[in-house]
C-alpha cells in the first residue's frame, strides 16, 4: 500500500471554492471526498462531474440550523438525482419541484409529499394533476388564470393548500436573466400593480382552495442579505394588508432561495447562517411593526446547497495561441454547463494529476463546441507547459450545469460520481450516442 500525503489547499489561496474536503494529493493530484479526482477521471473518462455527498449534506444541516424552526425546502432545479433526493430528505430538508418530472422522482423515493412544493409560472395540466394527485403540501400559485383551473380539479375532500407569488419589486440577483424579484419579467403577480391583492381575493374565494400565505423569491446568486430584509418588511406590510381587508391572517410566508456561493475566490457569499439571521431579524421586526404574529417561514434555497460539492473534470484537447490570448480547449463545454454563455458567469480552473514547475499564465478555458461564445473560464492561471491530455478541474460546478445540460452536437451528458468518505458511487452514467439516437423516428 502506498502512503499518501495529503496537504490542505494552501496554494490555491481561497480553499472556499472547493469542496471543504477538498485536499492536494501526490504529483498534482486532488482528492475529494478522500477520492483522487485524476483516478476518477481515468476509471470515467471525461467530462466527468463530482460530487461530494458530505458537502451536500453538511450544507443542508447549517440551512436547517440557520433558521431554526423554518422550513427548509431544496430547490430541485439546481440539481436532481434519486440519491440528491434521499440526501436532502435524510438531512429534513422539503423539496421545491417545477414539474411533474421532478415530483415523480421525488415521489419514488419517498420523499413525504406533504414536505414538496410546486413551483412554475406555466404549470402544466400534467404538473397540476400530479402535484393533486400526490397530495403536495403546497402550490404557489403564479398567475391569475391557474387559480380556477386549479380549483377545478383538487379531488377533494379536503382543499389543496396555495400559497401565492408576489413580485415585491425589489432588484437583486447576479444577471438580468436571473432577476425574478422586479416588475416586467414573467414570474409572479406584481404587489404595486394590485394584482398580487386580486389573486389572493380570487384564492380567498375559492373553497376548494386554502390559501396559507405569500410567496416571493427574488433571483439567483444574491451576494447580500439587503435585498431578504426588504423582501421580509415588504411581504409582512402585505399579510397585514391583507389581514385587515379580508379579516385572515395567513400563518405563512416563504421568501424562496437565490442565496449566493463563491464561484471565484474572494467572490462575496454570505454563510447561510448570516442570511439566516438577518432574515430572522428582518422578518421580526416587521412583525412587530405591523403587529402581525410571526408567520412560518420557509427558504428554498437550491445552489447554496449543492453548488460548492461539484466538481467538474475535463481533459485538455488542444493549446492554441491566438494573438495574446492563449486557449485550453477541453472536452466538454456549453452543453454541460451553459451558466458563462448564458449569464457571462465566471469560474475558475486547476490543473490536476500532474505536478508542473512552469511559471503561470493567463488562458482562456474554451469548450468544444461550434460556438465562439463557448468559453468555460477567463483569464484563469496555468502553468505555461499546459498540454494536450492534461487534467482541469473546475470547482463550484454542483448546481444548473448537468441539470441545464443539452444535447448540443451529440456529444452526450457526463456522468456523475458521488464521493464520500473516500468511496465513490457513480450516479449517473455517461450519456451514450445510442441514447442521444434512441429518441429518433427510424425514418
Ligand atoms: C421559486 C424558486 N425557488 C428557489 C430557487 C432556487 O434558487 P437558488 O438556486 O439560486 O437558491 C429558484 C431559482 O432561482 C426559484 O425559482
Ligand atoms: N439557472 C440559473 C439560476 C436560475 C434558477 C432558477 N430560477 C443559474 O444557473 O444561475
Amino acid at each position: 500500500m502506498t502512503t499518501v500525503s495529503l496537504a490542505s489547499l494552501p496554494e490555491l489561496g481561497a480553499p472556499s471554492v472547493w469542496p471543504a474536503s477538498a485536499v492536494s494529493g501526490p504529483a498534482g493530484d486532488l482528492l475529494v471526498g478522500g477520492v483522487s479526482l485524476a483516478g476518477l477521471a481515468g476509471q470515467y473518462g471525461t467530462p466527468l462531474y463530482v460530487l461530494d455527498e458530505t458537502e451536500v449534506r453538511t450544507r443542508a444541516r447549517a440551512w436547517l440550523r440557520a433558521v431554526p424552526g423554518a422550513e427548509v425546502v431544496y430547490a430541485a432545479k439546481a440539481f436532481l438525482s434519486r440519491a440528491v433526493a434521499d440526501w436532502v430528505r435524510e438531512e429534513g430538508l422539503g423539496l421545491d419541484v417545477c414539474s411533474a418530472g421532478e415530483l415523480e422522482l421525488a415521489m419514488s423515493r419517498g420523499f413525504p409529499a406533504a414536505r414538496i412544493v410546486m413551483h412554475g409560472n406555466a404549470k402544466s395540466p400534467e404538473d397540476l394533476r400530479a402535484a393533486l394527485r400526490h397530495g403536495v403540501g403546497r402550490i404557489v400559485i403564479d398567475s391569475d388564470c391557474e387559480i380556477a383551473r386549479l380549483a377545478a380539479h383538487v379531488p377533494g375532500p379536503d382543499p389543496q393548500r396555495v400559497m401565492v407569488r408576489v413580485l415585491p419589486g425589489i432588484e437583486a440577483g447576479a444577471h438580468h436573466k436571473i432577476r425574478t424579484g422586479t416588475e416586467g419579467q414573467k414570474f409572479g403577480l406584481s404587489l404595486t400593480s394590485g394584482d398580487a391583492e386580486d389573486a389572493v381575493a380570487r384564492v380567498l374565494g375559492q373553497p376548494r382552495l386554502e390559501l396559507v400565505g405569500l410567496h416571493c423569491h427574488l433571483g439567483s446568486q444574491i451576494a447580500s442579505t439587503e435585498p431578504y430584509a426588504r423582501a421580509a418588511h415588504r411581504m409582512v406590510g402585505f399579510l397585514a394588508r391583507i389581514r385587515e381587508r379580508h379579516g385572515v391572517t395567513l400563518p405563512e410566508l416563504d421568501l424562496g432561495g437565490g442565496f449566493a456561493v463563491p464561484y471565484l475566490p474572494g467572490d462575496p457569499a454570505p454563510a447561510p447562517a448570516a442570511f439566516g439571521r438577518r432574515i430572522r431579524d428582518e422578518l421580526a421586526r416587521a412583525c412587530a411593526e405591523f403587529d402581525f404574529p410571526e408567520p412560518r417561514l420557509t427558504l428554498e434555497p437550491g445552489r447554496s446547497v449543492i453548488a460548492p460539492a461539484g466538481v467538474a473534470l475535463y481533459r485538455v484537447l488542444s493549446v492554441k495561441r491566438s494573438g495574446r490570448e492563449v486557449f485550453v480547449a477541453v472536452d466538454g463545454g456549453m452543453s454541460d454547463n451553459p451558466r458563462p454563455s448564458l449569464y457571462g458567469a465566471r469560474y475558475t480552473a486547476r490543473m490536476v494529476g500532474r505536478s508542473s514547475a512552469a511559471p503561470m499564465r493567463t488562458a482562456t478555458v474554451v469548450g468544444r463546441h461550434c460556438e465562439a461564445g463557448d468559453v468555460l473560464a477567463e483569464s484563469v492561471e496555468l502553468p505555461e507547459d499546459i498540454r494536450p491530455g492534461d487534467l482541469l478541474a473546475v470547482p463550484a460546478s454542483g448546481a444548473y450545469h448537468l441539470s441545464m445540460a443539452s444535447g448540443y452536437n451529440l456529444v452526450g451528458r457526463p456522468p456523475l460520481v458521488a464521493v464520500a468518505g473516500g468511496q465513490e458511487r457513480l450516479l449517473l452514467r455517461r450519456e451514450t450516442f445510442e441514447d442521444c439516437m434512441r429518441r429518433e423516428v427510424t425514418p
